[in-house]
């Protein structure tokens, strides 16, 4: 069984040009843990990923794999390897040699590296299809072969560029499920780079989500949904919805947050009069049209009305909120139906409304 590396990156930045592409970043990725690298197009996910399998030079900081600093180390020397989106597989080679390249590369005798591919394609569970191309090949299947060629170097870390980006969303599920079987069969660290939230927090035990070449924040899948730290995260992650207002005041510790509309929300945070601040409200966790307590909530008009099956998504209009998310389930939506245009009341408990921090503004 090939030993698992922990991945530490300590103040490492990517500039490419004038353009700051990663920005100082430092994480610990623990060893065997699997790790999905989470944000929206261009936030630096990839060069980070390329940064640590050694296919982009570091331009700050240093990345250490098990302990070693392998900031200046070729790719082939990392105890890594890449798995890329298009899974770059050899068109004009069968499955075995297209496995077996790396260790082609390395010098390893034919029959010797033709055995290891087999016996890779035999855990991808491809043997049947050892002589095909790739061009014979579903998009699961060649997923599976770019797979199998990527862990014949046993890697202590193994590197995926949105691997399932190419899959359609059927695929996509069970390719995903079986990633993460995978992962926990190997024991190695996995680091997965995707812009889908739901991708990540499926796989992940820990979610980094960076914007603008930063991290916003990393912590396992739980604690960025139910906790974001900030604006940026609650937004990415959905299903939250996200206030913009100023401290008006502080009692007991609630702190009242006022929006530009005149409509106050409360939270309880520690903040200073007079800042802005942003807060989250699960769109789950409001209730519509059975107000208990006033005071935490507000009245609007239903704008909009998607059904989800299992759930519906209303948005309302008020409190200075364009689009107020209320997510309820079918149940409930059906007992009591609303249709657009009807007023109705939110409100929420104390406990629900997050504070996201204060705004540099
Ligand atoms: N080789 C390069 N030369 C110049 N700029 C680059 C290069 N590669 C990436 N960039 C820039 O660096 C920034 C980060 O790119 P990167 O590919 O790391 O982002 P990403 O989060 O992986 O995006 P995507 O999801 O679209 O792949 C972008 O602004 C991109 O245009």
């Amino acid at each position: 069984m090939p030993k698992a590396a922990e991945i530490d990156i300590a103040s490492v930045s990517k500039v490419y040009g004038t353009s700051t592409a990663v920005d100082t970043i430092s994480l610990k990725i623990p060893a065997g843990s699997y790790c999905c690298f989470l944000g929206p197009s261009g936030c630096g996910k990839t060069s980070t990923l390329r940064m640590i399998a050694g296919h982009e030079g570091i331009t700050a900081g240093d990345i250490r794999l098990g302990g070693t600093i392998v900031t200046d180390f070729p790719p082939a020397r990392r105890g890594t390897a890449m798995m890329f989106q298009s899974y770059a597989l050899f068109p004009h080679l069968d499955l075995v040699d297209n496995v077996a390249f790396s260790l082609k590369m390395k010098g390893v005798a034919r029959d010797e590296r033709r055995a290891k591919a087999l016996e890779m394609l035999t855990l991808m569970q491809m043997e049947a299809y050892a002589a095909r191309r790739p061009s014979q090949l579903s998009g699961g299947q060649q997923q599976r072969v770019a797979l199998a060629r990527a862990l014949i170097t046993n890697p202590e870390a193994l590197l995926l560029d949105e691997p399932l980006s190419a899959l359609d969303p059927f695929l996509k599920i069970r390719m995903r499920a079986e990633l993460k079987k995978l992962q926990k069969s190997l024991g190695i660290t996995f680091v997965h780079v995707t812009h889908s939230q739901e991708e990540a927090m499926a796989l992940a035990d820990l979610i980094v989500v960076m914007n603008n070449g930063r991290i916003e924040q990393a912590a396992a899948p739980r604690t960025v949904f139910e906790k974001p730290a900030t604006a940026f995260v609650a937004r990415f992650m959905g299903d939250h919805n996200v206030i913009s207002g100023r401290v008006t005041s502080i009692e007991d510790g609630i702190v009242s947050v006022t929006v530009p509309q005149g409509h106050t929300f409360k939270v309880r945070d520690i903040a200073e009069i007079g800042k802005p601040i942003d807060i989250g409200i699960r769109t789950d966790r409001v209730r519509l049209e059975r107000t208990s307590d006033k005071s935490l909530g507000f009245e609007g008009i239903v704008s909009n009305i998607e059904y989800r099956g299992a759930s519906v998504k209303i948005a309302v209009i008020g409190a200075g909120s364009e689009d107020f998310t209320v997510v309820i389930s079918d149940g409930d939506y059906f007992r009591k139906p609303v249709a657009t245009g009807d007023a109705v009341s939110l409100s929420w408990a104390l406990e629900d409304v997050i504070p996201l921090g204060l705004v540099s503004a």
